[in-house]
């Protein structure tokens, strides 16, 4: 049966915003995340990338997503995991290596770089993933509950990652998220309800 996971949602990204965007559980936050990312394409409506360069209508490269469950290889290092997408995009080993080895040094993780994921926490692993989000060097990040498997200080030091990752990159930051503490320390609030996007809402006093 087909499922309206999104109905309305009428929003617009600036450089350099903070959002949280929250919601209860299936009311259509990471279908929105998908449509921003361009890894969905709206039914009908449209999404547009203006000012990103190239066409407008089209999904940016320039767009990062970070998932709630760390996606690292399991077969790779840190530093290959990071590296990878820089492959992809079309670098040479010699110089993906390099960037990712700068993006984990950002990010304070480089300590990191030479052991699987199996032999890092959850909480490493999800600022590795974050390392590999910004080693493209986005403009635009997202991040679907990017704290939702790990304890209150974990998740503050994720935020904290992500934070100084989108300001170095002076990229805007969209983080989908149930929990207050980081939804708080994020500029902007948007909620969802039943698949119906409200910009500009606060929290209930
Ligand atoms: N690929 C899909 N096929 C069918 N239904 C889907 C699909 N993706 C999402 N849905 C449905 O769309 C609705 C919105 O899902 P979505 O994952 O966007 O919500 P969410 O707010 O992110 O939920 P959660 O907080 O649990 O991750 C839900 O009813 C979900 O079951």
């Amino acid at each position: 049966a087909a499922v309206t996971a999104v109905a309305e949602a009428t929003c617009r990204i600036e450089p350099g915003d903070r959002i949280a965007v929250s919601g209860a559980s299936g009311s259509g936050k990471s279908t929105l995340l998908h449509l921003i990312a361009g890894l969905e394409t709206p039914t009908s409506g449209e999404a547009e990338w203006p000012g990103l360069g190239g066409d407008p209508r089209r999904p940016p490269g320039a767009v990062a997503m970070v998932f709630q469950a760390p996606s690292l290889l399991p077969a790779l290092d840190v530093t290959e995991n990071v590296s990878l997408p820089l492959l992809l995009c079309g670098h040479e080993p010699a110089e993906a290596r390099k960037r990712a080895i700068a993006a984990l040094e950002l990010l304070g993780l480089d300590e990191l770089a030479g052991r699987l994921p199996e032999e890092i926490s959850g909480g490493q692993a999800q600022r590795v993933v974050i390392a590999r989000a910004i080693a493209t060097r986005p403009v635009l990040l997202l991040a679907d509950e990017p704290t939702g498997q790990l304890d209150t200080g974990t998740a503050a030091a994720v935020l904290d990652v992500l934070l100084a990752a989108a300001a170095h990159l002076d990229a805007a930051l969209v983080v989908a998220t149930h929990d207050e503490d980081v939804a708080a320390r994020l500029g902007t609030r948007w909620h969802m309800r039943d698949g119906h996007l409200r910009t500009g809402w606060a929290a209930p006093c």
